[in-house]
């Protein structure tokens, strides 16, 4: 039997002998990451029986949805992610609301990238086009606007406005809070061992068995572990990326409170591109700043690989541009990304089993859509037609990489 990590409400009080749960819920989620916990919390919504199964004991640091901090932006290549943005910072602020907490910070994202490059222009013709409100800062008036950051030579830099910080492990909990509220389960230290599809899913824990009308998986890293209980596998790769904080040389000179921005370098040939940060936050007088590309792993021995050739990088790349920092990591913990091969998310329902959806390959950048993923999700797994055209995230996009055993 799984720990109930809050208060549980009288649906909560499901009885559950010989192993075998009395109870047909209308949809089970496995997964209590970001993407699991939002599309509980939308299914309970709609009055939708729902359990929430989790193999850790919650909150737990495992997984891809740990930690204080993530970006939230609309500073995008593709208008899809963009447009998506839209209403999801709608449904982040709605929840804010609903539960009575902070879960965003405004500071701005500063995207910085070779001026005339692919990448760079694609970031600000994608935002002009889709009237994101942003301000291009020129090399002469960058250091009044971003103090403290050396903007490198032949570099554009452009300002998203309105992005910012969202308080991740804070908002797990606020979610799977909210769920609860609304009579949904959760059952934590329950591992998924076997999924039985039919009209009636029937899932396999370590702890019980339980049947639904359908099933929804967001496992993560973990993807292709469940996917293979029903015959498929997707093209993703697990990778583990070593989280850095970097030490202020004045403390509060990168500090959230003054609206230090988040950062990105947009994409390119050189492998010094993939950088990214946010302002001093969680630890205070430390900034994180992280490599987007690590090292390959299997989740559940994410602490063997040990790579570290990332750090090297970074370190040249905080020392040049970064004068205010110390370019020695003072802090490194771990994460994990789940990259498809074009890097977009996997939104989609079995080929063969309507009732069974996934989400998954959320390749580094899937926090932020959250709501919008759990109501995607939601959508699928109840037959209707999804808010959104889901065309770049069908499981069809791979066509041969896609091994079914059907
Ligand atoms: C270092 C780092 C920085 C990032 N920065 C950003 C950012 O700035 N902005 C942004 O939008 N996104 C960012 N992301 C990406 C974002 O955090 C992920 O896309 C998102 O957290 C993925 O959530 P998930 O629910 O798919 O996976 P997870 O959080 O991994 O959730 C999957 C859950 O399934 C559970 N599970 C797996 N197998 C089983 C089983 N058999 N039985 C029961 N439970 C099981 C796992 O234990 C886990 O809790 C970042 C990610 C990392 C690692
Ligand atoms: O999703 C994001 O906004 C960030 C961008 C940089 C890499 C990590 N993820």
């Amino acid at each position: 039997m799984g720990e109930l990590i809050f208060q549980p409400s009288p649906r909560e009080l499901v009885p559950n002998t010989n192993n075998m749960s009395s109870v047909e819920y209308d949809c089970i989620v496995i997964g209590a990451g970001v993407q699991g916990s939002f599309t509980a919390y939308q299914l309970a919504k709609r009055n939708k029986k729902t359990l929430l199964l989790e193999q850790f004991v919650l909150p737990h640091t495992r997984g891809s949805s740990h930690g204080q901090t993530r970006i939230i932006r609309k500073a995008y290549e593709q208008d899809f992610y963009t447009q998506m943005m839209d209403e999801c910072y709608k449904l982040w602020s709605q929840l804010e609301r609903e539960a009575g907490v902070t879960l965003y910070r405004q500071t701005g994202l500063l995207v910085m990238g070779p001026e005339h490059s692919d990448s760079y222009l694609l970031y600000k013709n994608t935002m002009e086009r889709n009237n994101v409100p942003m301000v291009i800062l020129t090399p002469e008036n960058f250091s009044q606007h971003i103090p403290n950051v050396i903007l490198a030579e032949g570099d554009g830099a452009l300002v998203d406005i309105n992005a910012g910080v969202l308080y991740a492990d804070r908002a797990l909990k606020t979610v799977q809070g909210q769920f609860q509220k609304l009579g949904g389960v959760i059952r934590d230290k329950e591992k998924v061992t076997d999924i039985t599809p039919g009209p009636v899913v029937t899932v396999s824990t370590s702890a019980g068995v339980y049947r639904a009308k359908s099933l929804v998986i967001t496992a993560g890293p973990w993807a292709n572990k469940l996917l293979a209980h029903i015959g498929l596998q997707l093209p993703l790769e697990v990778q583990k990326i070593n989280v850095c904080y970097w030490k202020e040389k004045v403390p509060g000179t990168y500090d959230v409170k003054k609206r230090f921005p988040c950062f990105l370098l947009t994409e390119g040939e050189e492998s010094d591109r993939h950088i990214y940060g946010l302002p001093s936050n969680e630890y205070p007088g430390l900034v994180k700043i992280c490599y987007h590309i690590g090292g390959e792993t299997d989740p559940d021995h994410r602490d063997k690989q040990t790579d570290r050739s990332d750090i090297g990088i970074l370190q040249r790349f905080v020392a040049r541009c970064f004068p205010g920092l110390i370019p020695e990591p003072a802090v490194v913990e771990s994460c994990m990304y789940t990259l498809t091969p074009d890097s977009h998310f996997v939104l989609d329902c079995h080929p063969a089993y309507s009732n069974i959806v996934f989400g998954a390959g959320f390749s580094g950048h899937g926090f932020k859509f959250g709501p919008i993923i759990g109501k995607l999700l939601c959508e699928l797994s109840l037959g209707e037609v999804p808010s959104y055209d889901l065309s770049p995230f069908r499981i069809r996009r791979f066509q041969g990489n896609t091994k079914s055993a059907l």
